[in-house]
């Protein structure tokens, strides 16, 4: 066990943790191979435009000059946030439980997607508001019943912090050993999208208009709550956000400390990862501020419709592959660019050279 540091505010924090050990080094020598390969496939050099790119960057996060995504894992995380209290969802918090329940049942649409792509789903519980029991595909780890209110107190304890971040890097590790190649994570719990705002505010220096959207659909009287939410929590906790742990604690959600656990341990264990939306970038950038560098095994699925999407993705210095207006949230939009991505790998692996097809003018 580390020995713990506390700050003058009260925050107990460990000094050194898993998740600042460096991501894995991309295997550049795989990387030329592939490189050298797309210069003699039987096609104008860069005609496949993104496409690739991706192969040769998955060649690269995989060690393999013939990338595969034949197992891919999808991992739900869901949990409560005490700040939807204040009027700033569409949508009750019953909904975050009657979900989990939509996805053992497999009628919610990552399951569709789920299903489609062959992929493996589990469903985690961090603290959604009650324990929905034993159910099919779902499994427990509960930090809590819900976050406190962030307006005025920190979302989580460093302890329970530490347990959701605790929850993501398990279930890489499982995805890890039994032979994952792509990891997608999904996240569901209503109000998040607020909590996902409040983190870009903290770690862009932006203010709460601009961070802001509409989320599962709020009128305009919500968004004015979404503001006033989140103007008082950055006045409350403004001391402790020049820290990137600490910011996390105070503004996050358990869903989101999950994910950033996860997408930290999938860099260090070489596990592409296709992060899906709004939420989940918020999730990301708290996982680059962590550990720089993790973003060198992301792909960005989808631009979401949640407007400071954008800066996210700015940030982070991606571009997303799809954008279809999607704002479900759940892992979908990354669901829907695994048949890119495997497209991607399929005319990298299969297509003939100049030399094989006897076509003229290639490398
Ligand atoms: O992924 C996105 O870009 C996205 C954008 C808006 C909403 N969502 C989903 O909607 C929920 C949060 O919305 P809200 O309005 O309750 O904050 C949460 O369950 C998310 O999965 C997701
Ligand atoms: C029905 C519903 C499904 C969702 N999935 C992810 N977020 C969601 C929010 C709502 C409201």
């Amino acid at each position: 066990m580390q020995s713990t540091i506390t700050l003058s505010i009260g925050i107990t924090m460990q000094p050194s943790s898993w998740f600042q050990a460096p991501p894995k080094a991309l295997d550049q020598h795989t990387q030329h191979i592939a490189q050298q390969r797309q210069l003699k496939l039987t096609k104008p050099p860069g005609s496949l435009g993104r496409l690739e790119s991706l192969a040769i960057t998955l060649a690269a996060m995989q060690g393999n000059p013939q990338p595969t995504l034949n197992k891919v894992g999808i991992v739900i995380f869901a949990a409560d946030h005490g700040v939807a209290a204040h009027g700033v969802s569409a949508f009750p918090q019953a909904v975050t439980v009657e979900m989990i329940r939509n996805f053992s049942r497999g009628g919610a649409a990552i399951t569709v997607l789920a299903r489609q792509l062959a992929a493996q789903l589990t469903v985690v519980d961090v603290g959604a508001l009650s324990d929905v029991g034993p159910l099919p595909g779902v499994i427990s780890r509960r930090c809590g019943a819900g976050t406190a209110d962030f307006r005025s107190q920190p979302a989580m304890q460093p302890t329970t912090l530490a347990q959701a971040m605790a929850a993501g890097c398990e279930q890489i590790e499982q995805l890890h050993h039994s032979g994952g190649n792509l990891f997608i994570g999904g996240e569901m719990g209503i109000g998040n999208t607020t909590s996902a705002s409040a983190l870009l505010c903290a770690y862009a220096h932006i203010e709460p208009q601009q961070a802001v959207g509409p989320g599962t659909g709020v009128d305009a009287a919500g968004l004015q709550r979404k503001i006033a939410a989140l103007q008082s929590a950055l006045a409350f906790h403004q001391g402790v956000l020049h820290d990137p742990l600490a910011t996390l604690q105070c503004l996050g959600g358990f869903e989101i400390a999950a994910l950033t656990g996860a997408y930290i341990r999938a860099a260090q264990l070489g596990m592409p990862v296709l992060v899906d939306g709004f939420i989940c970038s918020a999730a990301a950038l708290a996982a680059q501020r962590l550990c720089p560098g993790v973003e060198g095994w992301f792909f960005l699925a989808h631009h979401s419709a949640e407007p400071a999407h954008a800066i996210l993705c700015r940030m982070l210095g991606k571009e997303p592959l799809l954008n279809l207006g999607m704002r479900l949230g759940e892992g979908s939009g990354a669901a829907m660019a695994v048949p890119l991505l495997r497209m991607a790998c399929a005319l990298h692996n299969e297509m003939a050279t100049f030399a094989q097809a006897g076509v003229s003018g290639g490398a």
